[in-house]
């Protein structure tokens, strides 16, 4: 097995690039460092309760361990329930998500550097099709390194059609299993001058192309120069009918933006994946709380995937913030979790590891959500319809009153 780099910490002891002090998670970190009653009760808010209870473990085949074990990745399976109803039966999915580093260094030739992250995935892919994953995504630009932050133009070349070679092998895949997959990548739309976009291309359970959602909102942050590769994108917020339910991608940075979130709620997403690549001192205080802020806010599942571990390029860069060049973005810290509408998620994903996590959502919890909390029918979209459509004109003035004894001299 690859030897993993390590990190000296300060006691001299050498732990995973990227884990916590030596653990996977911060959920392991507490799990293992406080008594189990402890751990219960900060477990209850860290995590929340699904109908009442802690989320129940999935027990997973065994050819299914051995894949995890054999190609070092992690491998976590969790159930969300709902209430049970009178009038509809349950509606379970199983659903899974895949984070993963790059699989050989930046300085290789592309097509190498291609097919050997195709070759990663298989295993992973193998793992969550063998455990009945009906619904699978893949991280953001999954077919490639991360390169947006260089600005160099030499990585437009990994992008694809949307009927690519990444579309094709994970057709054969998506037909073998009787899976969805929702394979982000860097789109090239040949029939308009070559634009390139951020694109979640939408593969049926039986290996058909169902449509495409191209990113809406770009970074402009930190050494995430996304916009010097691709354009916002012009497909709106498209909800997917699957086989196994309605489906939409927020990529990445979306997540920041919630009226984005919202307009998938409002077309009736009832699983949003947010496939993403996102650094530890950039982001990560905020990634355990949007995405599952926008399935409490929105009555939908969320599936939240990042990229993992550090990916060096040939040449630096500089941030334009004065600081040294550079020439990594930091630690892509993985953690990779699902949110509930309930407020219940899973623990994440190893912060340092590949891995696949798997989850049974019955979605008859987003409608339960709606009736308990009614945030839907509450939501007040017409007051706030009226504001945007005056905010959006050159002559909005912001509705401040200000009071009267400010402005008074003497
Ligand atoms: N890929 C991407 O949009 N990253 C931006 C950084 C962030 O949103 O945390």
């Amino acid at each position: 097995m690859e030897k993993k780099e390590g990190e000296e910490t300060e006691n001299g002891t050498t732990q995973e690039k990227g884990s916590i002090c030596g653990f996977d998670s911060l959920y392991h970190l507490l799990q293992t460092s406080l008594s189990p009653q402890l751990f219960q009760k900060v477990n209850r808010i860290l995590l929340g309760l699904n109908c009442g209870k802690k989320l129940e473990s999935i027990a997973l085949p065994q050819p299914v361990k051995a894949l995890s074990a054999n190609h070092d990745f992690d491998l976590q399976a969790f159930s969300f329930f709902a209430d049970k109803e009178s009038l509809r039966g349950p509606r379970v999915v199983r659903v899974g998500l895949i984070q993963n580093s790059i699989a050989l260094p930046t300085t290789e030739p592309f097509l190498n550097q291609r097919e050997a992250i195709f070759q990663k995935l298989i295993p992973m892919i193998d793992a969550a099709g063998s455990s009945g994953v009906n619904i699978l995504c893949l991280q953001e630009a999954w077919t490639m390194p991360f390169a947006f932050c260089t600005r160099e133009k030499k990585w437009c070349e990994f992008a694809e059609e949307i009927d690519g070679e990444s579309t094709k092998f994970l057709q054969q895949l998506a037909q073998k299993y009787n899976m969805v997959i929702i394979s982000p990548i860097l789109e090239r739309d040949v029939n308009h001058g070559e634009t390139l976009w951020n694109t979640a291309v939408i593969i049926g359970n039986h290996g058909n192309i169902i449509g495409k959602h191209r990113k809406n909102h770009i970074p402009r942050v930190g050494d995430f120069n996304e916009s010097t590769y691709y354009m916002e994108g012009n497909t709106g917020h498209p909800v997917f009918e699957t086989a196994y339910g309605k489906i939409a991608v927020n990529i990445c940075y979306g997540r920041h933006h919630p009226l984005n979130w919202l307009a998938f709620g409002l077309n009736g997403a009832e699983i949003v994946f947010n496939p993403s690549a996102t650094v530890g001192e950039l982001s990560e205080p905020m990634w355990p709380i949007e995405a599952r802020n926008a399935a409490i806010a929105n009555s939908y599942f969320v599936g939240s995937i990042n990229r993992v571990g550090t990916e060096v390029f040939p040449n630096p860069f500089t941030s334009g913030d004065g600081k040294p060049q550079h020439a990594d973005f930091g630690h892509f810290y993985g953690s990779s979790h699902f949110s509930a509408p309930d407020a219940s998620c899973t623990p994440s994903l190893a912060r340092h590891k590949d891995g696949l996590l798997i989850s049974d959502m019955d979605l008859n919890l987003c409608r339960q959500l709606k009736d308990k909390w009614g945030f839907r029918m509450t939501a007040r979209y017409d007051v706030y319809a009226d504001l945007l459509a005056r905010y959006v004109k050159p002559d909005f003035e912001p509705q401040v009153i200000s009071d009267p004894l400010l402005h008074k001299s003497g």
